[in-house]
């Protein structure tokens, strides 16, 4: 496969504020990127965002989506609403959505649906926690999340971004090392061949999260069948967040 222009997204959690918003646009407005910029902050900054950064190219998401499209569903957020105040992509079933409130892979592909019906661009985030990891079950534990979440979704037309995020690896400063996500991102993409058929296959974009800095990044981006990352901790410095696009960039140029 050949490299397509890389991903850089940030998920900023349940962290920043009106202060971050102003912030980070201003930095990310001074330069011009080539790589696919995304920024995820909490839902009541994403009218903010998206029309400070209306000007530039770079996308504004969403960390979540409701699986339902309407209804007495409180706290809930549709697919739709994202769409029309401006979002482009969400993240799907982060591990500290399937963690701490409990999502699983059924939950994820009626979200995948929703979105890709209401043209956002999902991200399905996939991994395996420590203890998996350190019974050797991450092939297994990845094998399910795609093979439940993802058969019968009408992808036609449409993108989608698959994150590999291993559990042990998010907030802790290690990242997985070039050769595990070699490894772990070649048995993605063959899963994906096998769910999708090659020609599908071939437009997703796998991208790796877990401890991504200004000092690991390139090597991510050079590593086989990486097509970008995802990016916590590091996002939520604008200085260091710039960078780590900057490098990012400079992979494609
Ligand atoms: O969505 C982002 C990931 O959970 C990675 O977080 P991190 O970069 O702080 O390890």
């Amino acid at each position: 496969m050949s490299k397509r222009a890389p991903f850089v997204i940030a998920n900023w959690k349940l962290n920043g504020g009106i202060d971050l918003t102003c912030t980070s646009v201003a930095s990310m407005l001074n330069k011009q990127f080539e790589v696919k910029i995304g920024i995820a902050p909490p839902y009541v900054y994403i009218g903010d965002m998206v029309s400070f950064l209306r000007n530039s190219n770079i996308m504004v998401g969403s960390q979540n989506v409701s699986k339902f499209a309407s209804g007495a569903y409180t706290g809930e957020t549709s697919a739709q609403m994202l769409t029309e105040v401006g979002c482009q992509f969400c993240l799907i079933g982060h591990s500290e959505r399937r963690q701490v409130f409990l999502e699983n892979d059924h939950s994820c592909h009626t979200k995948l649906e929703k979105a890709l019906a209401n043209n956002l661009m999902p991200i399905l985030c996939i991994g395996e926690n420590l203890q998996q990891y350190e019974l050797g079950l991450t092939n297994d534990i990845l094998y399910r999340q795609l093979h439940q979440a993802l058969p019968g979704l009408d992808l036609n037309g449409k993108e989608l971004c698959i994150a590999y995020e291993p559990v042990w690896a998010i907030g802790t400063g290690k990242a997985a090392s070039t050769e595990q996500v070699e490894a772990v991102h070649s048995f993605i993409y063959q899963e994906l061949v096998e769910i999708l058929g090659v020609e599908k296959a071939n437009r997703v974009h796998v991208l790796y999260g877990g401890s991504v800095s200004k000092n690991n990044v390139a090597e991510l981006l050079s590593t086989p069948h990486v097509n970008g990352v995802l990016v916590g901790g590091a996002s939520l410095d604008p200085e260091h967040f710039s960078e780590i696009c900057t490098i990012a960039d400079n992979t494609v140029r």
